[in-house]
């Protein structure tokens, strides 16, 4: 392992808790200690939150890391990652604070650990600006999956904001090596399917109108539409919430998602709308892959062996960033190819010199 620090500055670009995950899990497994500075600083409370704190704690027991200068709202640490070993671990977020983001951290480091590995998550399943833990499972890990990875689940307890309290356990077997993917076919669409729910005393009427109101947003790009319509059992989630993600499957094996969680001020029909359009901006754009996985899969296309090539809609700035930081610590190279509202990112390792 190399002694000289990797500085990474956490004010590029998108400026939030993305580049502090990627630079970590990418640290953990090239093992190439880094210095993280400036984390945070594109957000109005800069430095660390409990949910990053917590994401950093787990990567350190994960790899065995000696780390400086993580507490709460810091905003400089040092990160020396150790051997990757796999077993046991455990993160509690004890806010509404992402477990699917908790994941997309220690996910990577587990694929590449000696033994399998089994998470126990505690915080947030349904969160706002992070995936819903059902995104991840349903639309992520089917993605995951082309690249030669995936994990199992077990959704324990639902958390929502602001009481958190969900736990899920994520197993996780080590892979040989990533394959590269090439998912520029987007094909025609063959089905379109989703969970809307509601919890606590939430009335189950609300999930029925928000499910009707995104099959009608969605129903001139589809006839084959299935939204499940439930409220969730007591003892799995307590608490109150609403919610709809929505899955679009296309006959090249595509899978695109959509997303929204109810809020004050907002009517249930409004809410289905809002995850309905996003999916249509996907759809519409002739993406791959939808505007939320887009920068989730650049870590993976960084780690896959061989070159890759992704069809997108419209780049985020989390994309943008993420390709920054991946090629910072691998030696990989990206670019971007306009193709009318789509974009192909083409992924080609560097031979090392
Ligand atoms: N509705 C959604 N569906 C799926 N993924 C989402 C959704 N909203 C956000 N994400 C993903 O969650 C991640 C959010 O990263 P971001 O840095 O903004 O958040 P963060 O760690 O909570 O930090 P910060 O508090 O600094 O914003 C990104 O990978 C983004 O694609």
């Amino acid at each position: 392992m190399s002694c000289e620090l990797k500085v990474i500055d956490g004010s590029m670009l998108e400026g939030g808790g993305q580049i502090l995950r990627i630079a970590l899990t990418l640290s953990v497994i090239r093992k190439i200690p880094i210095r993280l500075i400036k984390i945070r600083a594109g957000r109005s409370k800069p430095g660390l939150m409990e949910q990053h704190l917590k994401g950093i704690e787990l990567l350190r027991d994960l790899c065995n890391a000696k780390v400086k200068g993580a507490s709460l709202g810091s905003t400089e640490v040092e990160f020396w990652p150790g051997e990757l070993t796999g077993g046991n671990h455990e993160a509690r977020v004890k806010t509404a604070g992402s477990i699917s983001l908790l994941l997309q951290a220690a996910l990577p480091c587990c694929l590449f650990a000696k033994t399998h590995t089994t998470l126990r998550l505690h915080g947030g399943t349904n969160a706002e600006m992070a995936p819903q833990i059902d995104y991840t499972t349903e639309v992520f890990r089917p993605i995951l999956e082309k690249f030669g990875a995936t994990f199992n689940f077990d959704l324990l307890r639902r958390g929502y904001f602001p009481k958190g309290g969900g736990e899920v356990i994520i197993n996780i077997d080590p892979v040989i090596k990533l394959d590269s993917v090439n998912l520029t076919e987007r094909g025609q669409l063959v089905s379109i399917y989703g969970w809307s729910f509601v919890a606590g005393t939430l009335p189950v009427n609300m999930s029925h109108l928000m499910a009707d109101s995104a099959t009608h947003c969605l129903k001139r790009f589809c006839n084959n539409i299935k939204i499940e319509r439930y409220k969730e059992l007591r003892n799995v989630a307590p608490d109150n919430c609403s919610g709809i993600i929505l899955v679009a499957e296309t006959d090249t094996g595509c899978v695109l998602g959509g997303s929204a969680l109810g809020k004050r001020g907002e009517s249930a029909e409004e809410t289905g709308k809002r995850a309905a359009v996003e999916l249509v901006k996907s759809i519409e754009e002739g993406a791959c892959v939808d505007g939320h996985s887009q920068d989730q899969i650049i870590v993976f296309m960084a780690l896959a062996q061989g070159a890759s090539s992704v069809k997108v809609g419209e780049i985020t700035m989390h994309t943008k960033t993420a390709i920054f930081v991946a090629e910072e610590l691998t030696d990989t190279r990206f670019e971007i190819v306009q193709k009318g509202p789509a974009n192909i990112i083409n992924c080609t390792p560097q031979p090392v010199t």
